[in-house]
């Protein structure tokens, strides 16, 4: 069993409405910053996909034989069980409770389920006080998982890809948000808007930016720092490592920690 750390820990929910908009990315890279800047860190993998499980070197998640998956099942069948049962530690100091292809089958069961958007929460009360930080990387649907997380989560961190018209896509999970956060979970904000994979070079990426500014700056935070598009951070998922590690001179490794230190500040 480890060691009390911080009852006041802080659970981010890292969702989006869309796919492939540097997601798993920021989840992994805001956790080391995070375990960088001597926090505990737990990231948990809320995708039945399992790319963050694989982003951290596991890359063949559906080997794994205990995940979050099994968890979910245990707090629905009420087994006790170990806090530290299926979490893997990774190489930079951060721990890591994986998800394989299984969790897609509890999208459909927790339907059934009376508690069915607590699930999760259950696990997350058992547990916090052990962590600084839980960091739920979620799938890009609002499904049951994805409400679970919200449900449990105390902020909500959203990437945006500098790429496209995310507004329609934007306005529906911050809709969902809100719900949320009348019906079940009435603490949960919106920690921030990231904007990811930015390139300068560009003015659709600057116009992007301008936009989401302009549209949603008097009412949600935007982080500051947004994270350059770099082909150096698209290489990490296959190397199970941070950009910190992989390259730690680098402007995305630069915007992550700027990204990280404006997260540490948001600390009640
Ligand atoms: N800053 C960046 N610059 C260039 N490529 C990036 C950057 N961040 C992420 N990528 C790449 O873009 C792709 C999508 O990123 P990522 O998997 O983090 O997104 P996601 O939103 O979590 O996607 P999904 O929801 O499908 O898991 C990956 O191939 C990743 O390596």
């Amino acid at each position: 069993m480890k060691e009390k750390v911080n009852k006041d820990s802080r659970v981010l929910a890292l969702c989006s409405q869309k796919g492939g908009v540097g997601k798993t990315t920021s989840c992994v890279n805001l956790a080391v910053g995070l375990a960088r800047a001597g926090k505990k860190v737990l990231v948990i993998d809320n995708d039945p996909q399992g790319s963050m499980t694989a982003s951290l070197g596991y890359q063949n998640p559906d080997e794994l034989p205990v995940t979050l998956a099994t968890i979910l099942t245990n707090v629905v069948e009420e087994e006790t069980f170990e806090n530290d049962l299926g979490i893997l530690a990774h190489q930079e100091g951060i721990d890591l409770l994986p998800a394989n292809i299984e969790l897609s089958g509890m999208e459909v069961s927790l339907v059934n389920f009376m508690s069915r958007e607590l699930v999760l929460k259950q696990y997350i009360e058992q547990i916090r006080h052990e962590y600084d930080y839980i960091l739920i990387d979620c799938s890009p649907s609002l499904g049951m998982l994805t409400i679970n997380a919200l449900a449990c989560a105390d902020e909500v961190i959203i990437p945006v890809q500098a790429a496209y018209l995310p507004v329609k896509g934007l306005e529906q999970l911050i809709r969902t948000i809100g719900k949320v956060r009348r019906q079940l979970n009435r603490q949960l904000e919106i920690g921030g808007i990231l904007i990811t994979m930015v390139d300068n070079r560009t003015n659709y990426a600057r116009d992007i930016s301008e936009l989401i500014f302009n549209t949603y700056g008097n009412k949600i935070h935007i982080f500051q720092q947004s994270i350059p598009f770099s082909v150096r951070a698209a290489e990490i998922s296959a190397e199970g490592i941070s950009i910190f590690q992989h390259d730690p001179k680098g402007k995305v490794a630069e915007a992550y920690q700027m990204m990280t230190q404006e997260v540490l500040m948001d600390e009640k």
